[in-house]
């Protein structure tokens, strides 16, 4: 469903696992600062909302997108949180080089998702115009990041029962 037909920010916080025993990792991208720094705020103030603990936030921040996947895979290993966040914002230009970032970022995070079963989340923007990432950073369509943080505590809670029920998830 379009961003324009179910704003970002809005969810049902009934079935919202309380946070205070999770640990993250947020990896947010410099590239388009303006944008990914209102999503890092969003998704930060939505975690802390259901009791995530700032010293178990652990942030890092990487040049651009594409090193996203790269640098969820390091902080994973260093710091094993329950879940990666990944935060950033690919605006197209003149080439098909935006395609190339953004297909390339969003198999790493399903590939690291799969192969190492901890939850990487896909909290990028990929706006054909810098307005359209306003809009979706806090603007008229809410904010990216509060959806990746809701979304992030959703999987850290299924990530935490796997890890501590003797049967798994279900799924073999
Ligand atoms: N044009 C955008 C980029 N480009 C940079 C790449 O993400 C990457 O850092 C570079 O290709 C070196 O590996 N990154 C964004 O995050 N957003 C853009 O709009
Ligand atoms: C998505 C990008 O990397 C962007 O800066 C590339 O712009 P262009 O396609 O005009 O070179």
């Amino acid at each position: 469903m379009a961003s324009a037909l179910k704003n970002l920010s809005t969810y049902d916080d009934s079935n919202i696992p309380d946070a205070s025993e999770m640990t993250f990792a947020i990896v947010v991208a410099d590239w388009n600062r303006d944008i990914t720094h209102a999503l890092y705020e969003g998704c930060l103030e939505t975690l802390q909302k259901h009791g995530a603990s700032e010293e178990k936030i652990h942030v890092v921040q990487v040049p651009g997108t594409f090193e996203l996947p790269a640098a969820g895979r390091i902080i994973a290993g260093r710091e094993n949180p329950d879940v990666v966040i990944c935060i950033g914002c690919v605006i197209k230009g003149e080439t098909q080089h935006d395609e190339y970032i953004n297909n390339a970022v969003a198999q790493g995070l399903v590939n690291l998702s799969i192969a190492t079963g901890r939850p990487f989340i896909f909290g990028v923007l990929t706006p054909n115009t810098h307005q359209q990432a306003l809009d979706r950073a806090g603007g008229k369509h809410g904010n990216k990041g509060v959806e990746a943080a809701v979304t992030a505590l959703r999987m850290a809670e299924l990530y935490r029962a796997k890890a501590t029920s003797k049967k798994g998830i279900g799924f073999g």
